[in-house]
C-alpha cells in the first residue's frame, strides 16, 4: 500500500520530494523512484488545479447554465451521461440558446450553443476555427484505427470529403433503391415466418432492425454481406454486430479519459502505446475493455473486406467487382473507382480508404437503425398513424401495380417525407456533437441571451481559444422559439403545409442542411450520408407496412443517450437495447 502524507510547511524552502513523505513497500529501488516521481506529478496537477478553481474567473461567469452534479468532474458527467437527455431536450427552456457549462477541477467551461446565428459561424463560415475536439478526434482516431473523417480537421478534413461527396449524392444513391428493396424486403419475410410461426408472441424488433440496418450498411456502403438476416448467422457476424452495437455506448462511458486520448493515440514508439492499450484488458473497467473488444474486431474485419475487394479491383478493374454483395453499385466501390481515377495528390492512400469505410459502417449503422426502431416504436403507439402512412403507401403500390417505390417515388410521398422529418426533427439519433474552439472568434447571436450580472442583453460572444463547444442538436430541434409552443410534440402535419403552422415554418432559418433542423449537422463536416439513410429508412417503411401492424406491449421503453440514442426497457436495463413489440400481419386479418 502506498501512504501519501503532505507536509504542512508547504511554504518552506525544502525540496518537493523531501515536501512529500512517501512510504512504500518496494521504496527503494528503481520502481520507488518511479512511482515517487508519478505520484509528485499528480500531487502537482491536483494542486494546480484546486488554485485555479480558486482563482482563475470564466470568461463566461456571466453567462446562464446548469450547476453540475460533481464538483470535480464539472459538466462532463451531466452532459454525457447516459440518462442525461432530458438536459439536453430542455436547455433551450431553461437557458437560452447560449448556455454555459461550468468546467470541474481539471476542466475549463464549455459552452452549450443552439443558436442558429452562433452555429451557422461556429459549423460553416468560421468552421476552421472550430474543428473537433481533440477529445473527439482521439476517441474516433483509436476507433478507426487511424485518420478517419471523424479525425482529421482542416485540409486534411477538405480533401478527404473531395473525394467522399460526390459518392453520396442523389444520383449515387438512387441506385441503391432495388439492392435496399431486397433487403427489405428479407427481413419482411423473416417477420412474417417468426410471426406465422408463433403467433401473438413478442419480438424484439431493435434487433431485426439493426440487422437490417447491418446488411443496408455494408452492402450498400461497402459492397460486403454479413449475412445478417439469415437465421444462422455466423459467428463472425455476431461478433461484428455487437461490436459496432457496443462501441458507441461503451465509449461514451469513458469520458473521464477522453482528454488523455488523442496523445495516447500519437504516442512513440508504437510498442509503448501497443503495451499501454492492452492495459484496457487488465484494469478493472468493464466499459473500457469491452471498448477495446470492439475496436479489435472492427479495424481487422474492414482491412480484410478491403485487400479482398482491392485484389479483385487490381486484378479485373471495376467488372471484377460486379459479383460482389452489392453488384459493384456499393459507395466503397464507387470510391476506389473515383480514387483509381483521382490524380496522385488527391488520391486517397490505402489506409485512409479503410478508415472511410470504417467511418462508413459505424456513422450509418447506429443512427438509422436508432431512426427505423424510433418510427415504429412511435407507430405502435399511434396506430391512426400506422393507418395513415400504410394508406399512402399502398394507394402508390396500387399505382404501379406492386412493384417496388424507388428513391424518387418514395420522396414523393407527402405523408412519408412528414413523418421522417418529423421524427429526425424530435428525436434526432445524434443529440449533440462538440467541438473546441482553436482561435478567439466573436460569435453572433440571433436570440440575445441575459447577462446574470448586469440584466443587459448580450447579442454576441467572444469565445476564447480551447473552450469546448457543445452543438445543441436537439436543443435546436426542440427550440421552442424556433418551432413553436408545440415544439416538443409529434405533429407531422407540420411539415405538410398546413395553414397553423405556415407562418412558423415560413420563419425558421437555421444552417442545418436537413429542412433546417440540425440533425444531419450542417457546413463542411455535415453527415454525407443522409441520403443513404433517408432511402433506407423510407425503403424499409414502404416494405413493412403494408404488411403488419405494430403494437406495443407493457414494456416501457426508454431512449438512453450513448453518442447515439439506444431503447432500454425499464427495469430490464441490464439486458442491453431492446424494443419488445407485437406484430400481426395484416393479409390475416382481411
Ligand atoms: C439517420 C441517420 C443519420 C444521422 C442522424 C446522422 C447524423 C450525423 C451527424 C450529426 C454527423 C456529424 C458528426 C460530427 O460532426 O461530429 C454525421 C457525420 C457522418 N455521418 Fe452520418 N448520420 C446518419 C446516417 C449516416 C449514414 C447512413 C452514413 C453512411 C452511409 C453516415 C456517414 C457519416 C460520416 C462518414 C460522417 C462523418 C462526416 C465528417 O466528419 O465529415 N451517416 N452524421
Amino acid at each position: 500500500m502506498v501512504v501519501l502524507s503532505i507536509d504542512p510547511q508547504f511554504a518552506s524552502s525544502m525540496g518537493l520530494s523531501q515536501m512529500l513523505h512517501l512510504n512504500f513497500p518496494f521504496a527503494d529501488g528503481a520502481l520507488g523512484l518511479l512511482v515517487k516521481a508519478a505520484l509528485i506529478v499528480v500531487v502537482i496537477r491536483l494542486f494546480t488545479a484546486v488554485y485555479n478553481l480558486a482563482t482563475k474567473r470564466s470568461p463566461y461567469e456571466n453567462i446562464a447554465g446548469p450547476e453540475p452534479s460533481s464538483a470535480m468532474l464539472g459538466y462532463l458527467a451531466d452532459v454525457h451521461g447516459m440518462d442525461s437527455l432530458d438536459l439536453h431536450f430542455t436547455m433551450t427552456e431553461r437557458y437560452g440558446h447560449v448556455a454555459r457549462l461550468k468546467g470541474g477541477l481539471f476542466g475549463s467551461d464549455g459552452l452549450y450553443i443552439s443558436d442558429p446565428l452562433a452555429l451557422h459561424s461556429i459549423l460553416v463560415k468560421d468552421q476552421y476555427n472550430f474543428p473537433e475536439s481533440t477529445d473527439f478526434s482521439g476517441l474516433f482516431g483509436i476507433v478507426h484505427h487511424g485518420e478517419s473523417l471523424s479525425s482529421v480537421s482542416g485540409k486534411e478534413h477538405k480533401q478527404q470529403r473531395k473525394i467522399l461527396n460526390p459518392v453520396f449524392t442523389a444520383a449515387h444513391v438512387s441506385k441503391l433503391s432495388s439492392l435496399f428493396h431486397r433487403i427489405a424486403t428479407e427481413l419482411r419475410d423473416r417477420l412474417r415466418t417468426e410471426v406465422e410461426s408463433n403467433p401473438g408472441a413478442t419480438l424484439d424488433i431493435l434487433d431485426c432492425l439493426s440487422r437490417a440496418a447491418l446488411e443496408l450498411i455494408s452492402q450498400g456502403g461497402i459492397g460486403h454481406t454479413f449475412n445478417a438476416l439469415e437465421n444462422m448467422s455466423s459467428k463472425g457476424f455476431h461478433e461484428f454486430h455487437a461490436a459496432l452495437k457496443d462501441v458507441l455506448p461503451c465509449s461514451s462511458k469513458l469520458f473521464p479519459i477522453f482528454p488523455f486520448l488523442e496523445s495516447w493515440r500519437n504516442k512513440k514508439p508504437v510498442w509503448l502505446r501497443r503495451f499501454l492499450g492492452n492495459l484496457a484488458y487488465v484494469i478493472p473497467w468493464p466499459s473500457l475493455r469491452r471498448f477495446k473488444e470492439c475496436i479489435d474486431i472492427m479495424y481487422p474485419t474492414c482491412a480484410k473486406i478491403f485487400h479482398e475487394k482491392k485484389k479483385l479491383f487490381d486484378e479485373g478493374g471495376i467488372d471484377a467487382l460486379a459479383n460482389t454483395a452489392s453488384g459493384g453499385r456499393d459507395l466503397t466501390t464507387v470510391l476506389m473507382q473515383a480514387n483509381s481515377e483521382a490524380d496522385k495528390e488527391n488520391r486517397m492512400p490505402d489506409q485512409t480508404v479503410i478508415t472511410a469505410m470504417s467511418s462508413i459502417l459505424l456513422g450509418g449503422q447506429e443512427t438509422t437503425s436508432g431512426a427505423m426502431c424510433r418510427l415504429l416504436d412511435l407507430m405502435s403507439l399511434h396506430c391512426d398513424l400506422q393507418d395513415w402512412l400504410r394508406e399512402e403507401i399502398n394507394e402508390a403500390l396500387a399505382e404501379k401495380n406492386g412493384k417496388p417505390l424507388d428513391f424518387y417515388e418514395l420522396n414523393a410521398l407527402p405523408r412519408l417525407d412528414a413523418t421522417c422529418r418529423e421524427a429526425l426533427r424530435l428525436f434526432a439519433p445524434v443529440t449533440f456533437v462538440w467541438r473546441q474552439t482553436i482561435k478567439d472568434t466573436v460569435v453572433p447571436l440571433q436570440y440575445p441571451i441575459t447577462d446574470t450580472k448586469t440584466g443587459r442583453e448580450i447579442h454576441e460572444i467572444l469565445i476564447h481559444e480551447g473552450t469546448p463547444v457543445y452543438v445543441g442538436i436537439s436543443a435546436l430541434n426542440r427550440s421552442t422559439t424556433l418551432w413553436g409552443p408545440d415544439a416538443a410534440q409529434f405533429i407531422p402535419e407540420r411539415w405538410m403545409g398546413h395553414q397553423a403552422y405556415e407562418s412558423t415554418m415560413g420563419k425558421i432559418k437555421t444552417p442545418g442542411v436537413f429542412s433546417n433542423t440540425m440533425t444531419f449537422l450542417a457546413g463542411g463536416r455535415a453527415c454525407p450520408g443522409m441520403k443513404f439513410a433517408l432511402l433506407e429508412i423510407k425503403t424499409v417503411m414502404s416494405v413493412l407496412l403494408p404488411a403488419f401492424r405494430f403494437k406495443r406491449t407493457d414494456a416501457i421503453v426508454d431512449w438512453r443517450l450513448g453518442i447515439t440514442l439506444s431503447p432500454y426497457v425499464r427495469g430490464k436495463e441490464a439486458e442491453g437495447p431492446q424494443v419488445p413489440m407485437k406484430l400481426s400481419l395484416i393479409k390475416e386479418e382481411n
